[in-house]
């Protein structure tokens, strides 16, 4: 079963996981992963942070000569801002607890709770692990994942379809994005709605307020079975839903049509099917997202995002002070004023992650040869009941 962990703090030293249940003999495009990193650094609206990092994988165990070798892969992405951090931060030594303090806890925050929960005084030691820094190892993770499926040409991608109150179907697209790389430099294909977004951006960081928006992630190539009816656990759905809404920022989660399935008739939801030779088993439309009863159709995976705007304000919130209990405004924290592009990125590859996960539980093997034969006479049996690739 592919499986991971991860661990590390925001600015500690690095980011540590572990992912265990790849295949052996999977090549791995190190510049490829490095490539999805920079992207998920990326996007107008990130904050000082991003100036600092270069986020690169460092691979420490489980592969050699950029070959999987079946074993667990221990995977380091380091936070080069642990040099201005480390008299605050060193897990070895006494540190400065003082003048890190965060104790006016920020409204949509961990802060709060999380001081309550594990008895903290200081929400330091919530934001550290709450901070969505962790999701550079989630694309680390997702990008080894991509390489898997890319053997058998399932392939993502995901764009913005809005930030704010401007929305369209494709506001950045990180094709285009490939070829800008410099960081402050992400820009939208549609130059006149690229305007109308950073304005909305600059209008609302001006204002010391922050922006969300939507995201939406497409696979293509997948095969009908991903995914299983026999048991609410192991529906696909339930686990890309679980995984998305454990991303930081995360709040709803659409498949397909999405929402909109509660007001059509069924005649309007329904992928009508219909069946012939040269093209074998089909569906009409793909309003359902291609995810039935658990399992993947076969059709392109397509699922939309919804994040919340950034919760620490410029203009801060009122809030308490979680030890004295008084009223004070939020803290501030240096922070992002919109990272909806970036988490574009970060749930693309989290989506990876769980696609993968359930396409070695299905076709199963130990190692690439095993599995594309095991998937080629999969693919043999479906020809046989008319379904075709
Ligand atoms: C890519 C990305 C960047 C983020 N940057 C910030 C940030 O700079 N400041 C902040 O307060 N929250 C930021 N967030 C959101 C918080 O991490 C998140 O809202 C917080 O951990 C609380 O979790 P919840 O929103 O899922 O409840 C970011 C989220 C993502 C996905
Ligand atoms: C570090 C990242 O995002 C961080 C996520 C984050 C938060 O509260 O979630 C707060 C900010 O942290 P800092 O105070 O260090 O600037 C962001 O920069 C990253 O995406 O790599």
């Amino acid at each position: 079963m592919l499986r991971y962990l991860s661990s590390g703090e925001s600015h500690g030293q690095s980011l540590i996981s572990i992912l265990d249940g790849v295949p052996s003999n999977i090549e791995l495009n190190i510049d490829e992963i490095n490539h999805e990193l920079k992207k998920r650094q990326g996007g107008y609206g990130r904050g000082g942070r991003m100036k600092i990092e270069q986020d690169k994988i460092n691979i420490l165990g489980g592969v050699r000569g950029k070959k999987t070798l079946g074993g667990p892969i221990s995977i380091e992405v380091k936070n080069k801002d642990y040099e201005n951090w480390t008299k605050y931060m060193n897990p070895m030594e006494e540190v400065d607890f003082e003048s890190k303090k965060v104790d006016n806890v920020r409204p949509g925050h961990a802060d709060l709770v999380g001081c309550l929960k594990y008895d903290f005084d200081d929400a330091r030691n919530v934001l550290e692990r709450s901070s969505a820094r962790e999701t550079a190892s989630r694309v680390a993770i997702g990008a080894i994942c991509k390489q898997i499926l890319k053997n058998f040409d399932i392939n993502f991608t995901s764009h913005v379809v809005q930030i704010g109150s401007v929305s369209h179907k494709n506001v950045y697209n990180f094709d285009y994005i490939k070829e800008n790389v410099d960081n402050s430099e992400v820009r939208c294909v549609d130059k006149s709605l690229e305007e109308k977004i950073i304005k909305e951006i600059d209008k609302v960081k001006a204002q010391g307020d922050t922006l969300g928006g939507v995201i939406e992630v497409r696979v293509k190539n997948v095969i009908p079975g991903l995914g299983s009816y026999t048991h609410f656990d192991k529906k696909i759905d339930g686990e890309l839903a679980m995984h998305l809404m454990g991303t930081q920022a995360i709040k709803g989660v659409e498949i397909g049509i999405g929402f909109d399935v509660s007001s059509l008739p069924g005649s309007e939801v329904m992928d009508e099917i219909y069946y012939n030779e040269e093209a074998g088993i089909k569906r009409s439309t793909n309003r359902l997202g291609g995810i039935e009863g658990g399992m993947t159709t076969g059709d392109e995976i397509i699922i939309r995002c919804a994040m919340k705007p950034i919760p620490t304000l410029y203009k801060p919130l009122n809030s308490i002070n979680v030890n004295s209990l008084q009223s004070y405004v939020a803290s501030i924290e240096r922070s992002d004023n919109c990272a909806v592009p970036a988490c574009s990125v970060v749930c693309e590859n989290v989506v990876a992650f769980v696609i993968c996960k359930h396409f070695l539980d299905k076709i199963g093997g130990d190692n690439l040869n095993d599995l594309k034969s095991n998937y080629d006479s999969y693919l043999k049996r479906l020809g046989e009941r008319g379904w075709k690739k």
